[in-house]
């Protein structure tokens, strides 16, 4: 399977953009609004952070929302759908009003800023070229469906290997995103995999500074399945490689939790039975 990069100062980009997010369900986007020397600031920043003390000062905690919001450590993390062992990862979540680390607050705001404006760019292509896949609660209104409050920025950090990992831990997992969209800036360092149709997992391209999109459970739920939510996984890395830690920084865009996603499921009722699915 082949992720299609659009130039996103293409006059086709918006029709190349739709045609790869239903193909595959990912795009990688170059030339895309996102600051480059921004992002790349911030992962030199965020790999400093993980590796100092500070990071315990902001321990997670749960907002009102229900998100979290700080600093998740390794014996932590997350263990995907269906696997028994954690993430070889240790990140931090930013939502609207997390206390974020003197130095790494002031790009990190207008990242999102830039972030949140460039998923309701797309999200109106997909309104626009996608309007009739979608249920009747979000037809024409997906740009305008994002909520903030319930969108997430995470910081991602995969230590180097020390060669004392459990057997069969990755980086990450194979695993779908269970919001509408996620925006991620090509990481520091690859490994990033697709699964395609014919059961094969093939690297996503890019360059850095380019920002890889793909659509999540919601997205799909919500087209009728046109906009697939494709599993995708962080490989662990090579031997030569192993002494080096990556970042990445997934914003991962989703709904007001009230809107009818589909007949059976508004985005809120479909968030807690994917959530039970993972605690169980
Ligand atoms: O680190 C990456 O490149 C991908 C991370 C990811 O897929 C996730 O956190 O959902
Ligand atoms: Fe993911």
């Amino acid at each position: 399977m082949t992720v299609a990069v659009v130039d996103m100062r293409s006059a086709e980009a918006e029709m190349a953009f739709v045609e790869t997010l239903k193909r595959t369900g990912f795009a990688v986007l170059r030339n895309s609004p996102l600051d480059a020397q921004r992002m790349a600031r911030m992962v030199d920043d965020w790999r400093d952070f993980f590796f100092g003390e500070e990071k315990w000062k902001h321990l997670a905690e749960e907002t009102p929302s229900g998100n979290t919001s700080g600093y998740i450590p390794p014996d932590v993390s997350e263990t995907a759908v269906g696997h028994d062992v954690k993430d070889l990862k240790e990140f931090f979540h930013i939502v609207p009003d997390t206390i974020l680390p003197a130095g790494l607050a002031s790009d990190a705001e207008s990242h999102l800023i830039e972030a949140q404006a460039l998923g309701r760019l797309l999200l109106g292509w997909l309104d626009i070229h996608c309007g009739s896949a979608l249920s009747a609660g979000l037809r024409g209104e997906l740009a305008e469906s994002i909520s903030p409050a319930d969108s997430l920025l995470r910081v991602l950090h995969y230590p180097p290997l020390t060669g004392d990992e459990p057997p069969d831990a990755v980086r990450a997992a194979a695993h779908e995103d269970i919001n509408l969209i996620t925006l991620l800036p090509v990481s520091s360092e690859p490994g990033l995999q697709v699964l395609g149709r014919d059961g094969k997992w093939t690297d996503v391209p890019g360059l850095p500074g380019d920002v890889i999109v793909n659509s999540g459970d919601m997205l799909q739920e919500a087209s009728g399945r046109q906009l697939p939510s494709t599993s995708h996984r962080v490989i662990n890395p090579s031997d030569e490689s192993s002494n080096l830690s990556r970042i990445s920084m997934p914003y991962f865009i989703a709904p007001d939790l009230d809107i009818q996603l589909s007949e059976k499921h508004t985005a809120g009722s479909y968030l807690r039975e994917r959530l039970d699915l993972l605690a169980r």
